[in-house]
């Protein structure tokens, strides 16, 4: 796996904004190169950010957007519509301005959908669509961009330190139970299927975040204590930050 790569820019905004440039970029050049492009979009701060700096950019235009499948890292397993959903917080920030084909937006379950409830069948049925999506003996698809923000405790997608979907390795997807940021239960891609994307991009900006990233970039974290040291991109890791979130890389070195 490749060592990860830090980009720290002055500010989150200009983070944002230049995080949005690069996405664009990327989309458009996996689908010169491969007709199509597939993105993973994350929740939180940081990601949402990110998705309305590209709302306002007019570059955005350049993306096909009707060739883009969206995927999400992990959602807040809530009724369908929650503003607590990531996919709902995502509409509000972008997806809704943009000609996207509803076929290709691939939102988690909701707790109030086909499953009920039930987070572990609606894990295994994101499990199934995600098989279904990918090339022939992969389980998920070869995401170009698989984007992460990072909680200040380390954690990344629903992978939280020590709960047992951060110890996964059979299952790409899983329900969460017990997390400790609400709601409790969640479901996530799980570090496996997050490694088969091409490109894994970790959003950290906010002095919140400075303790996490310098763990998680320390070189010596185990992976079930700070879930962010195992998001790890096929080609390419990018932690994109600000320069408070950076402030105590600055300080180890
Ligand atoms: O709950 C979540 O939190 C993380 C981090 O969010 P932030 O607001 O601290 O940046 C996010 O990456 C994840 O997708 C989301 O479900």
């Amino acid at each position: 796996m490749k060592t990860p790569q830090l980009v720290v820019h002055r500010s989150k905004e200009l983070m944002a904004e230049a995080a949005a440039a690069r996405l664009i970029t990327a989309v458009v050049d996996a689908q010169a190169a491969r007709g199509t492009a597939s993105v993973v979009l994350t929740g939180g701060r940081n990601g949402n950010g990110l998705l309305a700096a590209l709302a306002a950019a007019p570059a955005r235009d350049a993306i096909d957007w009707s060739r883009l499948d969206l995927w999400w890292g992990d959602e807040r397993f809530l009724p369908g519509g929650d503003p607590e959903r990531n996919v709902t917080q995502a509409r509000e920030a972008l997806l809704d301005r943009v000609p996207l084909d509803p076929a290709r937006v691939h939102a988690v379950p909701a707790s109030d959908g086909p499953h009920g409830d039930d987070a572990d069948a609606a894990a295994a049925a994101y499990a199934a669509e995600l098989a279904a999506a990918a090339g022939p003996g992969a389980e998920v698809p070869a995401f170009d961009v698989l984007m992460l923000g990072v909680g200040p405790d380390t954690h990344v997608a629903s992978l939280f330190p020590e709960l047992p979907a951060v110890r996964e390795t059979a299952r790409t997807v899983v329900g969460v139970h017990g997390a400790p940021k609400p709601p409790p239960t969640r479901i996530s891609l799980t570090l496996p299927a997050i490694r088969a994307a091409r490109e894994v991009w970790l959003l950290a900006a906010g002095e919140d975040k400075a303790k996490a990233a310098a763990l998680a970039l320390s070189g010596e974290a185990d992976e079930a204590r700070v879930p962010a040291s195992g998001a790890r991109g096929r080609e390419r890791t990018l932690w994109l930050m600000d320069e408070a979130a950076a402030s105590e890389l600055a300080r180890q070195r």
